[in-house]
């Protein structure tokens, strides 16, 4: 019984450590279908070997890496019947408070627990009881087991999620191991291509190395077959120079010799260069000397020439006339009636024939010009006259005619063709121009007016304000002056037109019946040259008044009154007045009545003595105007009839002081052109041949 007892309590006990070994194995492992290695993949940790029988653990973890299959149960033996057991049943003593305990010991509510723990009951009544106290006991134990398996299924399963961070960190692991495997054949693949490129950079480097090596070679053995050639020819060549050098020994010990002879004369060269100096300086001294008398010989000879050539230029201009009359017919508007009013004389370019009123009268002019001339052809007459003012005399030049005949054409021309003002200025310019360096020009301009009998001043500031007066110059050079009147000095032609234009604005313009834009005043432009000749000294002063004359009109045609009539009648009066100062020069009169009017006052200077006067005579060619031609004409031949006497220009102001020998030769050659008688009615004179003198003259010329 006792062995019984005894088989009965180890069964019990061993189940109870086959409980507490599943018990342990579940606490580590996770429950069947979760914890698998093939469900889940999780690897569990190693067992203690004291946590079950080490059969049954080294199979659990062995299965569970490999991950195949749920491990096995170890089951506890079933216990086989023994030869005791099957002795009977022990008479039942039943024992209540035993069978509680033992009822209240065994968990489980399940059937078949009820079924074990009932079968188990009945065993232990049948057991003695020291037996049933021990399997009390064990149950008790179980119990305690049952509780602590919880618990270790609480800390499997703690354990299972770190064995999954540790499982996905393992992958990811796996995937860097893997990358990096790749990686590393990469650099693999790419160590075998840099080895292939090193050993063929390795292989062309030797070839280039030996190429080198070969080539080093070679030049060397250019170079030294070169050297070799030129060492020879530096051999050839020394030996000639020391073959020349045993030579010039001697030459040398001539020179040696030269250089002490030298070295001597060097000892007494300062006294010998001073003598020579002194000679050259005396030499120097007389040529010099020699040189100032050639050159004041030069320039003697350079002055007579100049006055000779001023003469001779001079006598042409007289030749010609002092005054000169020319006559320009302007061409026919259109609607005019100008039919056989003018007509020309084709042998003779200085006879115009005028028919007024049927009957004709012929004009001798000293030149006339028609309809078709143009400004340049105008202007050629006037050339001489210029290059007279450049060389000291005193030029004037009048428009004269009716209103609306051409004057202010004549003398300002348009924009495109200039007149007689802007080319006599250009060629002015020029003439200075061509005397530059010797002589040098200080050229002035003055414009003013005669307006009324009253002087203007139209490059002042207020020209209708200032009212200038003529005055004697208080120099005492008998010149006249204006006090107050603005004088521009002006070097270009630029200047000049800036000159014109100013003067232009300011002069005083009005409408009459005849004219539209006539002009109501007498216009003047003065230009002052004074030159100085820097070689001789000598010193010029020309004048070269350019004259717009206002028109004559006859009044009742003209239909001015009032203020215009006044204006008429001041234009008229001041033209009469230059008529009479023409007539009483022409008759040689002892009073010439320059003072009548503030034209001829002002134009003294320049109408007696050596002056030169240009008159061009601005003529209609309109049938109703024929009257007003005629008078025109007229007057015309009157002041051609006039003779400035040359021998009344005072000598303060004569340029070329005493006539030179070749002067006086030219002025014998020269005589007088006869000229018209006075009146308008006079016949023309024929023109007699000049005499053999004076062809001769312009011969020479
Ligand atoms: N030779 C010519 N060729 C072309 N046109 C001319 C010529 N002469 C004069 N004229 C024209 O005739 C007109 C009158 O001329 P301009 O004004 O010069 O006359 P004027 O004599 O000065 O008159 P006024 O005395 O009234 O001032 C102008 O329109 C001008 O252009």
């Amino acid at each position: 019984m006792i062995i019984w007892v005894r088989r009965v309590a180890a069964g019990e006990m061993e189940k109870v450590r086959a409980r507490r070994t599943t018990a342990l194995s579940d606490r580590t492992c996770p429950p069947p279908g979760y914890c698998g290695v093939t469900d889940t993949g999780c690897v569990p940790r190693r067992r203690s070997p004291s946590a079950g029988t080490g059969a049954a653990g080294s199979e659990t973890v062995s299965s569970r890496i490999r991950g195949s299959r749920r491990p096995r149960r170890t089951k506890a033996p079933r216990r086989t019947p023994r030869a005791e057991d099957r002795t009977g049943p022990t008479p039942r003593r039943t024992s209540p408070r035993l069978e509680r305990d033992f009822r209240t010991a065994t968990p489980g509510t399940s059937r078949a627990a009820k079924r074990r723990r009932r079968r188990r009951c009945r065993l232990a009544l049948r057991m003695p009881r020291v037996c049933r106290e021990v399997i009390v006991r064990c149950a008790h134990q179980t119990a305690e087991g049952a509780e602590s398996d919880d618990w270790l299924r609480v800390q499997n399963a703690l354990l299972q999620e770190q064995v999954c961070a540790q499982r996905r960190m393992l992958r990811e692991l796996e995937t860097q191991l893997q990358r990096s495997q790749r990686t590393c054949a990469q650099l693999r693949t790419q160590v075998a291509l840099y080895d292939g490129e090193m050993a063929r950079a390795r292989r062309q480097l030797d070839a280039e190395l030996l190429s080198l090596k070969e080539e080093k070679e070679r030049v060397v053995r250019e170079a030294f077959v070169r050297a070799e050639s030129q060492m020879k020819a530096v051999h050839d060549n020394l030996a000639g120079v020391r073959s020349k050098l045993a030579g010039l020994h001697p030459a040398l010990r001539t020179l040696t010799a030269d250089y002490n002879t030298l070295k001597k004369q060097v000892h007494h060269f300062p006294a010998m260069l001073r003598n020579a100096i002194d000679d050259a300086k005396r030499e120097i001294c007389r040529a010099i000397g020699d040189v100032s008398a050639t050159n004041q010989k030069l320039v003697d000879k350079y002055k007579r020439e100049m006055n000779l050539r001023k003469k001779i230029h001079n006598q042409l201009v007289q030749l010609k006339g002092n005054i000169r009359v020319l006559c320009r017919v302007r061409p026919v508007a259109g609607g005019e009636e100008a039919e056989g009013v003018l007509t020309f004389d084709p042998d003779d370019d200085g006879v115009l024939h005028l028919s007024d009123k049927g009957k004709v009268t012929t004009f001798d002019l000293d030149k006339v010009f028609g309809p078709e001339a143009t400004q340049e052809e105008g202007f050629s007459e006037v050339e001489a006259l210029v290059t007279s003012c450049v060389d000291g005399f005193h030029v004037c030049i009048f428009a004269y005619g009716q209103t609306g005949s051409g004057k202010t054409y004549t003398m300002e021309g348009a924009a495109s063709d200039p007149g007689l003002n802007q080319r006599a200025l250009r060629l002015l310019f020029s003439r200075v121009a061509d005397k530059s360096p010797e002589w040098e020009f200080h050229i002035c301009v003055s414009m003013l007016e005669i307006y009324n009998e009253t002087l203007r001043d139209l490059l002042g500031d207020q020209p209708a304000a200032d009212k200038l007066d003529i005055k004697m110059n208080p120099d005492g050079s008998g010149q006249l002056y204006v006090p107050g009147l603005t004088r521009v000095a002006v070097r270009t032609v630029d200047d000049v037109n800036q000159v014109l234009e100013a003067g232009r604005a300011s002069r005083a313009t009005a409408c009459t019946d005849l004219n539209e834009r006539s002009s109501r005043s007498h216009a003047l432009l003065v230009v002052s040259v004074a030159g100085l000749n820097g070689t001789t000294g000598s010193r010029t002063q020309g004048k070269l008044n350019l004259v717009d004359l206002a028109g004559s009109e006859r009044v009742g045609r003209s239909g001015a009154e009032g203020g215009r009539l006044r204006e008429a009648r001041h234009i008229n009066k001041s033209l009469s007045a230059l008529g009479d100062v023409m007539d009483a020069l022409r008759r040689k009169r002892p009073h010439v009545p320059f003072r009548n009017s503030r034209l001829t006052f002002l134009l003294q200077d320049s109408l007696q003595g050596d002056s030169k006067t240009l008159m061009m005579v601005q003529v209609s060619p309109v049938a109703a105007d024929a009257g007003e031609s005629l008078c025109s004409l007229k007057f015309a031949q009157r002041v051609r009839s006039v003779e400035l006497n040359a021998s009344k220009r005072p000598d303060s102001r004569s340029a070329s002081s005493s006539p030179t020998p070749q002067s006086l030769e030219v002025a014998s050659l020269v005589s007088r052109r006869p000229r018209a008688p006075f009146g308008p009615n006079s016949k023309r004179l024929e023109k007699p041949p000049p005499p053999p003198s004076l062809r001769l003259f312009f011969l020479w010329l």
